[in-house]
């Protein structure tokens, strides 16, 4: 069990208390300065406040605001050594935030299916504490990385949900084009990608494979791969992620436009 703290329930705050909620296994407080937000998310906590201080009093403090405000926030919390500091503001750096606190500071980039304890997160720092890596498991699945390559995780699963809500609602809408009515196009298209994902996760075939077991000879999915294969969509998708890993970087004053 971890006493854990979420400073800004907006929409990742409030989606990490869900999720964090799920398991019955941690103590939460939910920090944010709009009481209509933490309205929201009371059913979840054990304390919902608007002091900072009281946020400040947890094992592990998650800072969940815009990165603009993340440093402030950090500099108004003094922790102590023995509690850590988990950062998952976009471009936000380990560097920019460790000599504002004697907390442990951890680097994470969540995304928002926390909320249904299925988040990919990735998670960077010196030192990824116990507490950090029981909470991260029980709101979903975690890999280590190097910071460096932070702004690629942001893009791929930090901003990648959004990327797949549209690929979902492009099959959806043809679906709906075809015939089917909203409702069950939006059951058989978000359902058909949830089982994709699930099997991609537990096969031990490569995704090729897993492509052509759906290809019946002759049938009808290698018809519509083909359209796919002559298409630029994969390009598409390369470059809406590479789009997000530059704004990260410029977030981080790495880029052309900070
Ligand atoms: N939205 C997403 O899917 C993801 C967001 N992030 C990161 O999470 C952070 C927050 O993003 P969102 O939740 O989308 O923003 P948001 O705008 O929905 O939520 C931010 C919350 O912080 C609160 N807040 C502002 N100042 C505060 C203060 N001084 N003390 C306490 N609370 C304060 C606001 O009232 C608001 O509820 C950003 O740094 C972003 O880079 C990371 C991964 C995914
Ligand atoms: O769009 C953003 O900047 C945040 C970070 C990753 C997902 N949402």
């Amino acid at each position: 069990m971890v006493h854990v703290s979420v400073i800004g329930c907006g929409n990742m705050g409030s989606a990490l208390i869900r999720g964090l909620s799920r398991t019955g296994n941690h103590t939460i407080t939910a920090c944010d300065v709009d009481e209509e937000v933490l309205d929201e998310v009371e059913p979840y906590c054990e304390t919902t406040t608007t002091d900072l201080a009281e946020a400040a009093e947890a094992t592990v403090v998650f800072v969940v605001v815009k990165p603009d405000l993340t440093a402030g926030i950090v500099d108004d919390l003094d922790l102590s050594a023995e509690q850590t500091l988990v950062s998952i503001a976009a471009g936000v750096s380990t560097d920019a935030l460790e000599p504002r606190t004697d907390a442990t500071v951890v680097r994470v980039m969540p995304n928002l299916a926390a909320a249904t304890g299925d988040m990919a997160a990735a998670v960077a720092g010196d030192e990824i504490t116990d507490e950090v890596a029981e909470l991260l498991d029980d709101a979903g699945v975690f890999v280590e990385i190097d910071e460096a390559q932070m702004h690629t995780s942001t893009a791929v699963n930090g901003s990648g949900p959004a990327f797949v809500f549209y690929l979902i609602k492009a099959m959806m809408d043809a679906g709906v084009e075809s015939g089917l009515n909203p409702d069950e196009a939006k059951v058989l298209a978000a359902q058909t990608f949830k089982g994709a994902a699930e099997t991609v996760i537990q096969s031990e075939e490569s995704i090729d494979q897993l492509i052509d077991d759906v290809c019946s000879p002759k049938g009808t999915t290698i018809e519509g791969m083909k359209v796919l294969r002559e298409s630029t969509a994969d390009e598409a998708v390369a470059e809406a992620v590479f789009a997000a890993e530059r704004r990260s970087e410029e977030l981080a004053g790495e880029g052309d436009d900070e």
